[in-house]
């Protein structure tokens, strides 16, 4: 055999594929998101996931999600610490000026602030099952604003296994 593998996956397949693992360490039981960021020469520059903050501990606050209304204290969205804001907040190089975004969850008006103000220009995103609603609305509105591209990852249909 002289020629090169033909069925490599691309380097959004990849860096999809990268959020997705990240996001497999998400302890949220209703929706699990991951993050990696990338240089604009194809280099991982960082990775997040949902989560609480250091030192709040997975089993002691709450994760819970119906009881937001009545009682936001003991619900989890006060706490948890979204993917896209852990993957900057992780990063330890200099400046993320012009890297990209993947991101298995549209990102909502809070993560776009950052996303933005961090000069990441462009977002790759897998689900956006909260589309329409204002969180997203305002993001999309803050995004255009800003000049971030965004575009939705589309899957080759190839199945990327990994085994370990
Ligand atoms: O931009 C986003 C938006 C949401 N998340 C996280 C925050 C929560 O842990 C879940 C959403 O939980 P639901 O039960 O689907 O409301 O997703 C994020 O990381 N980034
Ligand atoms: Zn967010």
């Amino acid at each position: 055999m002289t020629g090169k593998r033909e069925d490599y996956i691309t380097w959004d397949e990849y860096f999809m594929g990268v959020a997705v693992l990240s996001g497999k360490r998400s302890k949220d039981p209703s929706t699990q998101v991951g993050a990696c960021i990338v240089s604009q020469d194809n280099k991982i520059l960082s990775m997040g996931y949902n989560g609480f903050p250091l030192g709040c501990s997975d089993d002691e606050f709450p994760w819970g999600r119906d009881n937001e209304a009545e009682d936001p204290y003991n619900a989890k969205y006060f706490y948890s610490t979204h993917s896209e804001l852990n993957a900057i907040l992780n990063y330890r190089g200099g400046s993320l000026e012009g890297s990209k975004l993947y991101v298995t969850l549209f990102p909502c008006n809070e993560c776009a602030k950052a996303i933005i103000q961090s000069g990441i220009k462009t977002i790759v995103y897998g689900s956006d099952k909260y589309a329409g609603t204002p969180a997203v609305n305002a993001s999309k509105r803050m995004l255009n604003a800003a000049g971030v591209r965004y575009y939705q990852y589309q899957p080759s249909g190839r199945k990327i296994e990994i085994e370990v």
